[in-house]
């Protein structure tokens, strides 16, 4: 699923009012009743006090329009306007009067702090104080309505965005923003919904559609794309009937040393179970015993070192190799490493220590080949690219390293991103059980398995990342988030991928409503 910047948001609306022949107030009005069609839904006409705080611009306009289609249908209403600035956009205005006809009052304006209603936290809150068009720092008084509107512990639905969240900053504070328990956002989420800073601002969102010209939405370029089920299944190979085991790879990890054998045997074992067609693993001679014994389908060649990899030679032609798992940075290791750079014509997976030597060696980024996938957690990342301000420059900045040294990079985490060639790729797998040690190896060996059966580097980082989420998602529900731990979500990889012909699933993109018409 595309997602549209704010510049992409506007020019899709001023394309569709074109195309469609319709104005922009027939627009918000689509806004306002598809909000007001998913609340009707939920309320069934329930007498709860709905306030609707609006601002002045077209997030204010949706909310006056989503207040006229709630009174009318019975509903108990109070609209109030934020009143923050002197301008008013045209379409809100044109609500403001429609509004007038129909509860022959006006609404109630909010100036400062004195004017702020009591709110019991049986009420509800809408939220359509800012939308998209917030440009600037907030008033203090509208902070503190932001704050009172927390302190009611109302049920809060904020239109869009929450308000005080821009679409291409951090917040400087986490009170400049509406704490919101439910967005329902128009046509597109926002980048912002998928970033670790922001958040703890995202409870739950929806898109609601609006019909926003189909071609528009079909033939924009986005920056960035969140990745379902929907959007992975045509990078799925099938298996042909007279294929054999030379037909899926073979796969190649490198890495481990002494007390850290576990993390290759977890990556290996992730490369066969990705549906590889063969795996070696390449790991110091202590590695030998416990892989043949842990893992009897693979096969393993040792360096001649007992403890460390200090030299990497081998006769076999991997398909894709990955390296770095449980490697260590003894100069021995740096050495073999920097030469096996060189040498090295498969595809190649790069994580953890791997990443590492990378880091502190620079130089060796100009060996790296075209398509290699290096998988930092934050951590990693922030050593190979440097300290950054805020998300924002966070991607601004990988996306500079990527751009320079031709690779992909994912950025590891909950939404892990892939970033690949000025683009965006978030994954929407995942859960917090697999902040436990282990699951990037498991990770690597997945995306290493794909990319040596010949999926690109960009499908083996997307699939394998979606997969390896997938797997976390359906194994918690038999154990748990605490007691979830790597091998677990090595052994759920068999569902996830007969999860991805399971027709229970709906997809992010058929979430969408029709604007119908109001219900009368
Ligand atoms: N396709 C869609 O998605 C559709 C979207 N629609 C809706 O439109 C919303 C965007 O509306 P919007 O452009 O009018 O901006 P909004 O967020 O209401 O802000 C109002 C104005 O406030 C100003 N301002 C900014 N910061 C400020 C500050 N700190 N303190 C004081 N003033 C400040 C700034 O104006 P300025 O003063 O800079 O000229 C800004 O323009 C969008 O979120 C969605 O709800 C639908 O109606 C139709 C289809
Ligand atoms: N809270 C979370 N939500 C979703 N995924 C997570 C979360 N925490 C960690 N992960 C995922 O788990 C993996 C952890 O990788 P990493 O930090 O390299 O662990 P290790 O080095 O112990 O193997 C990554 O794929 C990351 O995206
Ligand atoms: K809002």
């Amino acid at each position: 699923m595309k997602i549209f910047s704010k510049e992409q948001i506007y020019e899709g609306d001023r394309f569709t009012i074109k195309k469609q022949n319709i104005s922009s107030s027939e627009l918000m009005e689509r806004a306002g009743i598809s909000l007001f069609n998913w609340l009707d839904a939920r309320l069934q006409g329930a007498p709860v006090p709905i306030l609707i705080f609006c601002g002045i611009g077209n997030n204010g306009g949706d909310g006056l329009v989503l207040a006229r289609h709630l009174i009318s249908h019975g509903y108990n209403v109070k609209t109030f306007i934020v009143d923050f600035s002197d301008k008013r956009s045209k379409d809100f205005l044109i609500n403001y009067e429609r509004l007038k006809e129909t509860t022959k009052d006006w609404p109630v304006s909010i100036h400062s702090v004195d004017d702020f209603p009591e709110i019991s936290s049986q009420d509800i809150i809408i939220d359509a104080i800012f939308g998209v068009g917030l440009n600037r720092p907030i008033s203090d008084w509208v902070i503190a309505l932001f704050k009172h509107f927390k302190a009611s512990k109302a049920l809060t639905v904020s239109v869009d965005i929450p308000s005080g969240l821009y679409t291409d900053k951090t917040p400087k504070h986490e009170d400049d923003v509406v704490t919101s328990n439910l967005i329902l956002s128009f046509q597109t989420p926002k980048l912002v919904f998928f970033l670790p800073e922001t958040d703890k601002y995202i409870d739950q969102w929806e898109i609601l559609n609006i019909d926003i010209d189909a071609t528009y939405l079909e033939t924009t370029e986005t920056e960035a794309e969140v990745l379902g089920k929907y959007d992975v299944l045509p990078m799925y190979k099938q298996r042909d009937k007279f294929s054999h085991k030379g037909s899926y790879g073979h796969a190649l990890i490198i890495g481990g040393s002494y007390g850290k054998i576990g993390a290759v045997q977890l990556s290996s074992r992730s490369a066969l179970l990705s549906g590889v067609g063969l795996i070696t693993a390449f790991v110091p001679k202590c590695g030998y015993i416990p892989l043949q014994t842990a893992l009897p389908e693979a096969m393993v060649i040792t360096d001649a070192d007992k403890k460390l990899i200090t030299d990497i030679v081998f006769d076999i032609i991997p398909d894709a190799v990955g390296i770095g798992i449980g490697l260590g940075t003894d100069e021995k290791t740096v050495k073999a490493f920097e030469s096996f750079l060189k040498n090295n014509t498969a595809p190649l997976v790069i994580d953890a220590d791997g990443l590492n030597i990378l880091s502190k060696n620079k130089a060796l980024l100009k060996y790296l080949k075209e398509d290699t996938i290096l998988t930092p957690h934050p951590k990693e990342l922030k050593r190979l690219i440097g300290d950054w301000e805020d998300d924002f420059d966070k991607l601004s900045k990988t996306k500079a390293f990527v751009k320079k040294h031709k690779v992909l990079v994912i950025i590891k985490g909950a939404n892990s991103i892939s970033v690949y060639q000025d683009k965006l790729y978030i994954n929407s797998t995942g859960n917090p059980g697999l902040a436990t040690g282990g699951t990037g190896d498991v990770l690597t060996g997945i995306i290493t398995g794909l990319r040596a059966q010949g999926y690109t580097a960009l499908e083996s980082a997307c699939f394998g990342t979606y997969l390896h989420g997938k797997s976390a998602d359906l194994a918690i529900e038999f154990k748990g988030y605490q007691s979830l731990i790597a091998s677990d979500v090595i052994s759920y990889l068999g569902q996830a991928y007969l999860d991805l012909f399971k027709q229970a699933d709906t997809p992010l993109s058929e979430k969408e409503q029709k604007p119908e018409e109001v219900k009368k």
